[in-house]
């Protein structure tokens, strides 16, 4: 379990985020919800370690940490909104990477990724580049390869966003797969609908000087 207490955030004396207070529970799926500007990516951002809070304290297990440590374990794994995945690695490259890097044999990291990419619906798509795939599929070996190193957390910014729309049940389910599998989710989104469809709990960020 994660806990964020109070966190804030301020871009160039601007607050962005003025006490954000939540807890992402063990093999649950939170959804952040707000208006757009309201800051969702930012609090992703600062979760995921990319970017720092202002002030809050971070709680994992029960013990006070920083998102920088815990990316550092590899606690939190993230599914970004454009995928950024490498165009010119193949499919399975683009899986065994990061395991390969962290010293994962490459037959082990080959075993996992082909496991993962039958679970996702995507065994043909192996040798493929990200060109000559789907938004859908982009997204499938973007959360693979999420998935390869072994995140406990797995965050998703606006995984809807660059789909078409009808796909957006498709990552409903998906989510959910992922969910049957122990998984804790984060997913940020603007999506009302979609985070009501695939959410055990939903926190709605609040536009800095908006009352809560
Ligand atoms: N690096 C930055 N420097 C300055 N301002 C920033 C920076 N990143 C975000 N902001 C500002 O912080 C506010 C929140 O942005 P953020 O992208 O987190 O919102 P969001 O809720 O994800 O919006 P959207 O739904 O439109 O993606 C915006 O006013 C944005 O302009």
């Amino acid at each position: 379990m994660l806990e964020l207490k109070n966190i804030t955030k301020a871009f160039n004396g601007t607050p962005v985020l003025t006490g954000v207070s939540l807890t992402i529970a063990d093999s649950k799926t939170l959804a952040v919800v707000g208006p757009s500007g309201a800051g969702k990516t930012t609090l992703l951002r600062i979760i995921s370690g990319l970017d720092t809070a202002d002030s809050g304290e971070f709680i994992y297990n029960g013990a006070t940490t920083t998102p920088a440590q815990l990316r550092k374990d590899g606690v939190i794994g993230v599914v970004f909104q454009g995928f950024e995945l490498f165009p010119n690695l193949s499919v399975l490259e683009n899986i065994t990477l990061a395991p390969k890097l962290q010293g994962t044999s490459p037959q082990d990291a080959k075993q996992q990724a082909m496991t993962l990419l039958t679970q996702l619906d995507l065994p043909d798509q192996a040798n493929s580049y990200p060109y000559a795939l789907s938004g859908g599929q982009k997204q499938r070996v973007a959360i693979a390869r999420a998935l390869a190193l072994n995140p406990e957390i797995l965050l998703y910014d606006e995984p809807t966003s660059a789909l078409d729309p009808n796909l957006r049940d498709s990552v409903a389910s998906l989510i959910d797969s992922v969910k049957q599998q122990g998984m804790t989710q984060v997913v940020v989104t603007h999506d009302m609908a979609f985070a009501e469809a695939v959410a055990d709990t939903t926190y709605q960020v609040q536009k800095a000087g908006e009352a809560q």
